[in-house]
C-alpha cells in the first residue's frame, strides 16, 4: 500500500524561517581603485584582473565572523558618478550600515576623493538622522577606510602615514593599508573590520535604547554614559601601527545584564528580611517600620509662619539709587 502526503500534510511540516537580517556594506571610491576586486577577492578569493567598470553590483554572501553568521550584502558602487546619478549615490548611501571608502597609493586624486565621499556619507547619514523617529537609537555607520595597491611600490604617490592621517581626519573607524593582489588576509580583515565597528556602535545605541526605556537600576544617574567595558577589538596587521587601537564599547545587554543583577540583589535583601521573622509571627523590621510610619490619627505640629511681616520690625535702610539723568546732571555741574 502506498503512502501519499496530502498537500495540507506537506505544508504543515513547512517550517518558516526568519529571513536572516542582511548586514548592507557599500564600497566606495574614485574609479579604478579596486573596489570590483575587492569585493570579488573576499566572496570568492580569487584575485581577478580586469571587471566591467562602472557597473554597479550587489552581491549576497555569508560567512562566519566571530563565530556568529554574517548575511552580506555589499554594493560594489560605480566609480564615476555623472550628475544624474548623484540621487542615486545619495540613496545607496542611506541605505548602508557600513562603508568601505577605498583609494589607492598610485592615484593622489583617488586619495583627495575620499574627503568629499565621506562629506557625501555624513551629510545623508544626517538627513536620515533628522528624519528618522528612532534618531537616538540608529546606530552609528561606521566608514573603513582603505588604501590600496599596496604592491605597487615604485608607483606609490601616499603615503602610509598620510593615510592614517587623513583616516582620523575625516573620522573613520580604521585604516588599513592592503593589496587586493597580494592578500587574500587583508581583504578579509577589513570586511570583518566593518562587522565589528558596526557591532559595537549598534550595541551601543541599543543600550542608549535600553536606558531610555528599560528599569532602571536603583541609584542609577541617567546623565551618565552607559558604562564603557574597554573591550580592545582585535586589529588588523595592516593597521597595526596605528598606536589608537583601543576603542570602548558601551553594551547595551550590559545594561540589560546590570539590571537584572540589581533586581537579583533586591530579591536576596527582601528574602533576608523575611527570614528575621519573629516568634509572633510578624517581621520585626516591619513593625518598627510602621512604629515609624505611625501617626496615630495625631498629625504633628504644623510650623507656624507669619504671612503679614512684623510692623514692629525696622525696615533695612532704603538703597541709594541715582538715575541716569541725575548723573547726567551732576557731570555737567563739574
Ligand atoms: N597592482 C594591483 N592592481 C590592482 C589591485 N587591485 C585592483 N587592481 C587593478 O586595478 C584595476 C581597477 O580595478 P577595479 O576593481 O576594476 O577598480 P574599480 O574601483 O572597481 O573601478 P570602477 O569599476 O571603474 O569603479 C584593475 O586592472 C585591477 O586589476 C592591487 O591590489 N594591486
Amino acid at each position: 500500500m502506498s503512502s501519499t502526503t496530502s498537500p495540507k500534510t506537506s505544508l504543515a511540516k513547512l517550517v518558516l524561517y526568519p529571513k536572516p537580517k542582511p548586514f548592507k556594506v557599500m564600497v566606495l571610491g574614485q574609479s579604478g581603485v579596486g573596489k570590483s576586486a575587492l569585493v570579488v577577492r573576499f566572496i570568492t578569493r580569487r584575485f581577478i584582473g580586469e571587471y566591467d567598470p562602472n557597473l554597479e553590483k550587489t552581491y549576497s554572501f555569508h560567512t562566519v565572523i566571530d563565530n556568529e553568521m554574517v548575511y552580506f550584502e555589499i554594493l560594489d558602487s560605480a566609480g564615476d558618478s555623472h550628475e544624474s546619478e548623484y540621487a542615486n549615490l545619495d540613496s545607496n548611501i542611506r541605505w548602508a550600515e557600513a562603508f568601505i571608502l577605498m583609494y589607492s597609493v598610485t592615484d593622489k586624486c583617488s586619495f583627495d576623493e575620499c574627503h568629499r565621499l565621506k562629506f557625501l556619507i555624513n551629510y545623508n547619514k544626517r538627513r536620515r538622522r533628522l528624519s528618522s523617529s528612532m534618531k537616538d537609537s540608529l546606530p552609528e555607520t561606521p566608514v573603513v577606510l582603505v588604501a590600496n595597491k599596496a604592491d605597487q611600490i615604485g608607483d606609490r604617490m601616499v603615503s602610509t602615514e598620510e593615510g592614517q592621517r587623513r583616516s582620523k581626519e575625516i573620522g573613520c573607524v580604521c585604516f588599513h593599508e592592503i593589496s587586493v593582489r597580494e592578500s587574500i588576509d587583508q581583504v578579509w580583515s577589513v570586511f570583518s573590520d566593518a562587522r565589528r565597528f558596526w557591532r559595537v556602535s549598534n550595541k551601543w545605541s541599543r543600550g542608549r535604547e535600553c536606558r531610555d526605556t528599560s528599569i532602571v537600576g536603583i541609584g542609577t544617574d541617567l546623565r551618565q554614559p552607559p558604562v564603557a567595558l574597554g573591550r580592545t577589538l582585535a586589529r588588523t596587521i595592516s593597521d597595526s601601527t596605528d598606536t589608537a587601537a583601543t576603542i570602548t564599547t558601551p553594551v547595551g545587554a550590559f545594561c540589560n545584564r546590570w539590571t537584572e543583577m540589581d533586581l537579583e540583589e533586591e530579591d536576596e535583601i527582601s528574602v533576608t528580611r523575611s527570614n528575621s521573622t519573629s516568634s509572633s509571627g510578624k517581621s520585626e523590621d516591619t513593625e518598627e517600620f510602621r512604629a515609624r510610619a505611625s501617626t496615630d490619627s495625631r498629625l504633628p505640629p504644623r510650623p507656624t509662619r507669619t504671612r503679614h511681616p512684623n510692623v514692629n520690625r525696622p525696615l533695612p535702610p532704603p538703597a541709594r539709587r541715582m538715575s541716569v539723568a541725575m548723573r547726567g546732571n551732576s557731570a555737567n555741574t563739574y
